[in-house]
C-alpha cells in the first residue's frame, strides 16, 4: 500500500486531479479540509476515501493509476477491518465489556481512508501540517510511510512527536470509543507538522462499527455512582451532529448529557 501511495503522489497534478473532490463531497483527492477562515492553512495534499462497507464505496474517486492501487486497496481495507475488529476487542476487554460483541460490531463496520501528503516546506513553523483535532472515528490506524517524525499528540499540555516505528501502526482512539468506554478513554487531540527538509507520507483508516448499531456509554459502565456522561444517539445522528457542529465549540462538548 505504502508503494502505491507513494507512486500516486508523485504523479503530476493533472493526472492525480483526475480523481479530485467534488463540490459537497469529501470524496476524493484534494487538499485538506478548510473548516473556518481563521484556520491555519495546511501543507498537505490528500485522497479520501470510503473503503467499507462495498456499497459505500464511489469507484471514481479511486485511482486506476498506479495501475495496482485499486486492487491493493481492497486488499488492504479488509486488512484493516480484521485488525479493528481484533483491536476493539482487546481495548473494550480492558474495560471489562463484552468483547466479542463489541469486534463484531466492527465486521460489517464503516471504513474510511486518508492518505496525507506533507512536502517539505521552507518554513515549516509558519504552516501546519494538520490542524489540531480528535478523530470522531471508534478507532484510526494510522501507518507511516518512513522515518520523518510529524504525527504529534496534546500530552499535560505539551506537544509530543510519536516517533515512527519500523513496521508499527499507531492506534489512536477516536469519540466514539470516547463515548462508548463513558469517558473512561479519551479521544486525544494530536496534529501533524511538517519539516523543511524531507516529504512525509501517512496511510490513515478510521474504523467505525456497523451503522446500525447507537453509540452510546457502554450499559455494563453504568451504574449507581456512574452516570452515564454522554448521550446516546443512533449512527445516523451522530454523523448528523458532527456535521452540523458549531465550529467554534467542542464536538464531544456537545454529545455530553
Ligand atoms: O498524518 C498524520 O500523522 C495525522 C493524520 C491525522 O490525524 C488524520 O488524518 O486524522
Ligand atoms: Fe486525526
Amino acid at each position: 500500500m505504502r508503494q502505491q501511495v507513494q507512486e500516486f503522489f508523485d504523479l503530476p497534478l493533472q493526472e492525480k486531479k483526475r480523481w479530485a473532490q467534488k463540490p459537497g463531497s469529501l470524496e476524493g483527492y484534494g487538499q485538506a479540509f478548510v473548516t473556518s477562515e481563521e484556520q491555519k492553512l495546511e501543507w498537505n495534499d490528500m485522497i479520501f476515501l470510503k473503503t467499507l462497507p462495498l456499497q459505500d464505496r464511489s469507484l471514481n474517486f479511486w485511482p486506476e493509476n498506479p495501475q495496482e492501487f485499486r486492487k491493493t486497496l481492497e486488499s488492504y481495507s479488509e486488512d484493516m477491518r480484521n485488525a479493528a475488529v481484533s483491536i476493539v476487542r482487546f481495548i473494550t476487554m480492558g474495560l471489562g465489556l463484552e468483547a466479542q460483541k463489541f469486534g463484531d460490531t466492527y465486521k460489517e463496520g464503516m471504513y474510511q481512508i486518508r492518505m496525507n501528503c506533507y512536502p517539505p516546506c521552507p518554513e515549516p513553523e509558519r504552516v501546519i501540517g494538520l490542524n489540531p483535532h480528535a478523530d470522531i472515528s471508534g478507532i484510526t490506524l494510522l501507518l507511516e510511510c518512513g522515518d520523518m517524525p510529524g504525527l504529534q499528540v496534546l500530552k499535560d499540555e505539551h506537544w509530543v512527536n510519536v516517533e515512527p516505528v519500523n513496521g508499527a501502526m499507531v492506534v489512536n482512539l477516536g469519540h466514539v470509543m470516547e463515548i462508548i468506554s463513558n469517558g473512561n478513554y479519551k479521544a486525544p487531540d494530536h496534529r501533524a507538522v511538517v519539516n523543511n527538509s524531507k516529504q512525509r507520507l501517512s496511510i490513515v483508516t478510521f474504523c467505525y462499527p456497523n451503522s446500525s448499531v447507537d453509540i452510546g456509554p457502554a450499559e455494563k459502565l453504568i451504574k449507581p455512582g456512574s452516570p452515564p456522561v454522554y448521550k446516546t444517539l443512533t449512527n445516523a445522528e451522530y454523523f448528523h451532529s458532527f456535521n452540523n457542529r458549531k465550529l467554534e465549540d467542542s464536538f464531544i462538548d456537545s454529545l455530553k448529557i
